[in-house]
């Protein structure tokens, strides 16, 4: 969620240090495809005249061209920027625009509104100090109303602005303001949001936009651009002390060697004691270096690079912070996901979680549930799909340090990107460590697998064969494992179908129970080659992700990806079981190559063709290529 592009951040750093002295805020919008959120920014930005006279000029001349207000300036005009947007209707990334009054000045992170684009929601929403949260006041509170506001308190926003816009469409009348507002307060009591302001307005009209609107009498609160110069956050009040992720060493020559980052939290000063996490690692500030010259002192927003007293290590992702206070560090945690992948979410699957600067591996052990955004009602959940949120566990490969996301934003945001495709898939906040982590540690054993490979005489090995039902894993596999077996080695095969009546006879086929079933046959696999064996896998294993995961478990060279080359036609053919009569009659769902997929694999070390030779031809292959030492 800290993914503002790099022209973006250059830009906010501009703006920042041109109105240096006035207070900032920062806030994002929401609202429906139709609510008149671009129109009431474009507003906004035109009415406090801080926009180039040539802007004008333009916006003039595309509203005659493009506009919908017959010869008067389309405001929405001046946010939805793009050509293609314009033709969708609908403004489609997050747009970051500043502008300022005599009082404040503002950065404000417009959001789509359309249903699948909840991830540049969450994006504007993660350095937001407050929402404004458009109603069209002929339509009232939407399932998009609920689901943004359910997504501004998950991201610990603690004031809404609640923009009643198109009154003009309704008479300005009173009742349909009151009826509003009492629902959003409802709502707003339900998800924790503490601060809640609601303004009847005309973004079109420019009533209570930023005068008092005639129209509404009735009305004896701020105006729209009253309560964002007035509103008072309550941000940073709590200090955790010094944070800084390290972004990048910077090492010009053996002389100097500083670390450079922006402060997150708290404020540094040379000779200030910091420790660097995860290592622990102890020592003091020697120097603020800038491009300025040094500091004496730098707080939150600076970019900085400190040089510390002692030769320490700290590379890309750690965190240095106050000694006194350091955060904690784990790799276990209560979570919050936003699921964003046009793929759904699957426990067990290995994604990269990328955190402040650091990216780890990690999995979802747990949902725990899954939020109904409409009426905050816990589902059970096994998967997670488009734009659900959840309440997850989340297991990492290594420790990370942290902070519960309600306490420091900074380093307590992430996003999952998916392995394969490099995607963001979900965006979410830690909650908490869970303790399990710290209590179990590694027992040291003397007998190795080096060990127990040598008496052996023979190099562990897991053969993952995988492939379609009827390909031909378990007749191949076979023939290898007495081959082997002759020739005196120590081997074991587990199959898909025995291991599924003992150790996984609680899982059937859908995606999820898969990806579980790969999972423990995979640690199993790791088990037996740690005792020095020669495993043979014949699963199925239709997904990359998992065998990508079952791959990355073992050591180079010790594992093997058989590809069972057999066509679905073939297969279906030989239908050893019956199961594809019975797939196609309907009676099993879910059978692979059938109703679910199969991904063939791209980097196999083995591709055994079933239709060009026979079984023990292509089982001696096989053996050969093992005993040839690749
Ligand atoms: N729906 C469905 N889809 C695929 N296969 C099915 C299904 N239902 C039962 N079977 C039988 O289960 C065997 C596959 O189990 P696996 O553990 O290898 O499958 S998986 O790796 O989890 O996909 C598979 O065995 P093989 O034919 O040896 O592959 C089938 O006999
Ligand atoms: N070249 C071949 N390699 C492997 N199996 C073959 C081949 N040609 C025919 N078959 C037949 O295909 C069937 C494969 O079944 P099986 O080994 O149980 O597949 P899987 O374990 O992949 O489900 C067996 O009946 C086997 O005799």
């Amino acid at each position: 969620m800290n993914d503002m592009n790099s022209d973006a951040q250059a830009q906010v750093a501009a703006y920042l240090q041109q109105h240096e002295t006035k207070s900032l805020l920062r806030f994002i919008t929401c609202g429906s495809v139709d609510d008149g959120k671009s129109t009431l920014i474009g507003r906004l930005l035109h009415d406090t005249r801080l926009l180039l006279d040539d802007q004008v000029a333009a916006l003039e001349a595309d509203s005659r061209r493009h506009g919908t207000q017959g010869g008067d300036i389309d405001f929405a005009l001046l946010v939805d920027g793009l050509a293609a947007e314009r033709e969708q209707g609908i403004t489609i990334d997050v747009a970051y625009r500043f502008f300022g009054t005599d009082k404040r000045k503002f950065i404000v992170a417009d959001c789509p509104g359309h249903e699948q684009y909840t991830r540049n929601m969450a994006t504007g929403a993660s350095t937001a100090d407050l929402a404004v949260v458009l109603v069209d006041a002929r339509k009232g509170l939407l399932t998009q109303t609920r689901r943004h506001s359910y997504i501004v308190s998950l991201l610990g926003i603690r004031h809404v602005l609640v923009a009643v816009n198109k009154m003009d469409l309704v008479g300005y009348d009173r009742a349909v303001f009151d009826d509003i507002v009492a629902g959003y307060r409802e709502l707003a009591a339900t998800l924790g949001i503490p601060h809640v302001t609601c303004i009847p307005l005309s973004a079109l009209k420019g009533d209570n936009m930023l005068e008092r609107s005639p129209a509404t009498p009735w009305y004896g609160g701020e105006t729209l651009l009253e309560h964002l110069e007035n509103v008072q956050v309550d941000r940073d009040t709590r200090d955790p002390g010094f944070r800084m992720p390290v972004q990048w060493v910077c090492r010009p020559d053996l002389d100097f060697r500083g670390f450079s980052g922006t402060v997150v939290a708290g404020a540094i000063a040379p000779g200030a004691e910091i420790a660097v996490l995860p290592s622990g690692q102890r020592s003091r500030v020697a120097r603020i270096v800038t491009a300025d010259g040094d500091l004496a002192h730098a707080g939150v927003g600076q970019a900085i690079t400190l040089t510390l007293a002692d030769e320490i290590d700290a590379s890309r992702g750690d965190v240095i912070a106050a000694a006194s206070s350091p955060p904690e560090v784990a790799d276990q945690f209560a979570a919050h996901l936003l699921w964003l992948g046009e793929q759904q979410l699957l426990p067990g699957r290995p994604y990269w979680l990328k955190i402040g600067a650091r990216t780890v591996g990690a999995t979802i052990t747990e949902i725990k549930h899954k939020v109904d955004v409409n009426t905050q009602e816990e589902l059970a959940a096994k998967s997670l799909e488009l734009n659900e949120v959840a309440q997850v566990n989340l297991y990492l490969d290594q420790p990370v340090p942290f902070e519960a996301y309600a306490e420091n934003r900074a380093l307590g945001a992430f996003i999952l990107i998916d392995r394969q495709s490099n995607a963001t898939v979900a965006a979410g906040t830690l909650d908490f460590a869970l303790r399990r982590a710290g209590n179990i540690h590694w027992q040291h054993v003397d007998v190795d697998k080096a060990a127990r490979a040598r008496i052996k005489h023979q190099q562990p090995r897991c053969l993952w064969f995988t492939g379609l039902s009827g390909s031909g894993k378990s007749t191949i596999a076979n023939l290898v494992e007495k081959k082997l077996l002759a020739m005196g080695q120590h081997t074991y095969l587990l199959d898909g179908d025995n291991v599924r009546h003992g150790l996984n006879r609680d899982l059937g086929f859908t995606d999820e129970d898969r990806v579980e079933n790969i999972r423990r046959v995979a640690e199993v696999a790791k088990l037996m080659v740690d005792a020095g064996l020669i495993v043979l896998v014949s699963f199925i294993s239709p997904f990359r992700a998992e065998r990508r995961m079952a791959r990355e478990m073992f050591a180079d060279g010790e594992f093997l990806e058989v590809f069972v080359d057999t066509p679905l036609a073939v297969a279906e053919e030989r239908d050893v079981k019956g199961l594809y009569a019975k797939a196609r009659a309907g009676e099993i769902s879910n059978f692979t190559g059938i109703d679910s997929p199969y991904e063939r694999p791209e980097h196999a070390e083995v591709v055994l063709d079933t239709t060009a030779s026979r079984p023990d031809e292509l089982a001696s292959t096989l053996v050969r290529h093992l005993n040839s030492g690749v």
